[in-house]
């Protein structure tokens, strides 16, 4: 089976408070970019990568692709405000309404292939997947540091990346949701809020987002046994 990733890597990385795109922080010597990249370029069924940059980082960007051997990325466009007009970017890059696109956040270095895999071919039975983990805390409604309710977990789980779709399932809700003006925290909400199914596939808690500074320790204990 054949897919193309969209990797939106045009953000601004403000939680982690490194000063620039924490994308480009070094683990293990590396650029997260890169780890994230070399999970696709490494498998198979990937036949491209379309990553969305910030204009000011292509030339860095560029660099990094040809010293790391990136043979995979096939556009570099420029991304939007938020992650949203981002990936929607990238969607416009790509035709074929029966195509498998994965999106995968460029902060998501851990992701394993075998579950990859099965994100498309669920995507493809389906039109839509994501990946994601049951909730382990705890999870309560506050409102003014006051609890207003525990909400039952059993049904609660943690949505991660990368999100599987048909081509023309993803474009139809992000093109209905920029309509709307409406703007989700991932895709598949978009794709929900249309009325569409999406599976759910179990994913593991090591595909963590790197956003704050305590995740670098984590991915970097992570990567490290990777080698
Ligand atoms: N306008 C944006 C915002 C985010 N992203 C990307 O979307 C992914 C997930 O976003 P997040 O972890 O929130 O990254 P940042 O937006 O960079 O972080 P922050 O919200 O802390 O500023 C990242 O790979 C990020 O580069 C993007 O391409 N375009
Ligand atoms: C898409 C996502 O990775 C799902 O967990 C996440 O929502 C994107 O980033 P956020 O800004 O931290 O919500």
């Amino acid at each position: 089976m054949q897919y193309k990733v969209i990797i939106p890597a045009a953000g601004m990385g403000k939680r982690m408070g490194y000063g620039r795109n924490k994308l480009f922080i070094p683990i293990r010597n590396v650029p997260i970019v890169v780890h994230t990249m070399t999970i696709f370029e490494k498998d198979e069924w990937c036949d491209e990568i379309i990553l969305v940059i910030n204009e000011k980082e292509r030339e860095e960007i560029e660099r990094h692709i040809k010293t790391y051997g990136i043979t995979k990325v096939g556009k570099i466009i420029n991304g939007g405000r938020e992650r949203q007009q981002s990936v929607f970017a990238g969607l416009e890059t790509v035709e074929g309404d029966e195509e498998i696109v994965l999106i995968h956040d460029g902060a998501r270095p851990m992701v394993k292939i075998p579950h990859i895999h099965q994100l498309v071919v669920e995507a493809s039975r389906e039109g839509a997947a994501v990946l994601g983990v049951p909730v382990k805390d705890t999870i309560k409604k506050v409102q003014n540091g006051i609890v207003m309710e525990t909400i039952d977990r059993a049904m609660l789980w943690a949505i991660q990346t990368p999100q599987a779709f048909r081509l023309s399932v993803i474009k139809s809700a992000h093109e209905l949701a920029e309509r709307d003006r409406f703007l989700g925290t991932d895709d598949a909400s978009l794709v929900e809020r249309i009325g569409k199914k999406v599976k759910i596939i179990e994913g593991d808690y090591e595909n963590i987002k790197i956003t704050t500074k305590e995740d670098l320790l984590f991915a970097e204990s992570l990567l490290l046994k990777k080698e």
